[in-house]
């Protein structure tokens, strides 16, 4: 984990800006950044030889804000720099491709799941340059890694997501997409809820695909294209098309890997013939009142959970709040500055499950009851 230990920590007001970094407050041992292109949190923890400096997995941002956010924390407080993990403070990524949750996804018109090392994505961008193709990944290096790839290439027709792509498809509107491909999916088959495929993706890749559009998984596990394809059958009017070991148009890093060891591939692909309704959904996650009476119980509803996990204070008036709402089987963290009108500080995404979450939590939490 990127980080730095630096030999002191200045007693500072909160907020303070410095260069293009706005560190908003301090919450025991959390500090608010904002940058130009993220809000997120870093940690510092006394150490015997110093402080340590990182940053907060829940809310992370790309390597290259964290290092915005180190630098500035060391010059705000005058430190000298003990350890340093990372190299080159000063390096910057462009991002300008990069996309948040909170992005209007409606000029999509190709997704790609998981692309890892990002062969298949830039391959689809040189194929189709009047088509505008979203790579949606969890894993942050891989993503710096394509970025890079983009400037270096002049590839513009690229946009990137930080997030699990389960829940970006439902961000997308409807009867859009020209294709979804999800190569090599991670088979999970000791955890088998954190799959890709399941009924909930395939429902949503139904909604989002064009009548005649199509989503193409490719897999060397035989167990994963078992139960994809079963999935698939699940579904009343989908036309599906199966090959196995049929050469493909480009080779990713893990299917070199797989040939070498000689093992079956296989191609699903399941065309749309539908159209599908359009989406109505315009979910306000705004709150009205402070959040009182918190308690850390689990709550767990048919549709979503909400678990308050702990409460960092800010001041008299503040306190940090993190939490777990939203989807049973994918729930999301999330933090909510708590104050008089409190406000998101990590939205969660714009989802029902969400949404409903939210709701139910400012409902039971409400501040505002009984103040006439
Ligand atoms: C086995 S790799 C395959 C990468 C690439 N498609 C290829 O063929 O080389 C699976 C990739 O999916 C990503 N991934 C796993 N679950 C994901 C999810 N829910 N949403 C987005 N990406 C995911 C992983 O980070 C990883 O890069």
């Amino acid at each position: 984990m990127p980080h730095i230990v630096v030999d002191k920590v200045k007693d500072v007001k909160f907020p303070v800006k410095v260069d293009e970094v706005n560190f908003l407050f301090r919450a025991d041992d959390l500090i608010g950044v904002q940058t130009e292109n993220a809000k997120f949190l870093i940690k510092v923890l006394k150490k015997d030889n110093g402080y340590l400096v990182k940053y907060d997995k829940i809310t992370r941002p790309l390597i290259s804000e964290i290092k915005k956010a180190y630098k500035a924390f060391v010059k705000l407080n005058e430190a000298k720099i003990l350890f340093e993990n990372i190299e080159g403070i000063k390096e910057k990524i462009p991002n300008k491709n990069l996309l948040d949750i909170t992005s209007d996804l409606s000029g999509i018109d190709i997704v790609e799941v998981g692309f890892g090392s990002g062969r298949h994505l830039i391959h689809l961008a040189k194929t189709y340059p009047d088509k505008i193709i979203l790579g949606i990944e969890i894993h942050k290096p891989s993503i710096e890694q394509v970025l890079k790839r983009c400037i270096h290439e002049n590839i513009d027709n690229i946009r990137i997501i930080n997030h699990d792509a389960r829940i970006i498809l439902s961000k997308i509107p409807s009867n859009r997409l020209h294709s979804i491909y999800v190569h090599f999916p991670v088979p999970w088959d000791k955890k088998p809820h954190r799959r890709v495929i399941n009924e909930d993706f395939i429902s949503e890749s139904v909604r989002v695909l064009q009548k005649d559009g199509f989503l193409h998984l490719r897999t060397d596990s035989d167990n994963y294209f078992e139960y994809s394809f079963s999935e698939f059958m699940k579904f009343p009017k989908v036309d599906l098309k199966v090959k196995k070991n049929i050469p493909y148009e480009v080779s990713s890093k893990y299917e070199d890997r797989w040939k070498k060891m000689q093992k079956d591939i296989y191609d699903i692909y399941m065309i749309n013939h539908e159209i599908s309704e359009e989406l109505n959904e315009n979910f306000d996650f705004s709150f009205e009142c402070r959040l009182e009476n918190l308690d850390f119980e689990p709550k767990i509803y048919e549709n979503f959970v909400i678990h308050i996990e702990k409460i960092f204070k800010i001041d008299d008036k503040r306190e940090l709040i993190r939490a777990t709402i939203g989807n049973f089987n994918r729930p999301e963290h999330i933090y909510i500055l708590n104050q008089e009108k409190p406000e998101y500080f990590k939205k969660p995404a714009p989802i029902k499950e969400n949404y409903l979450a939210h709701m139910k939590l400012k409902g039971l939490f409400n501040g505002c009851t009984g103040r006439g």
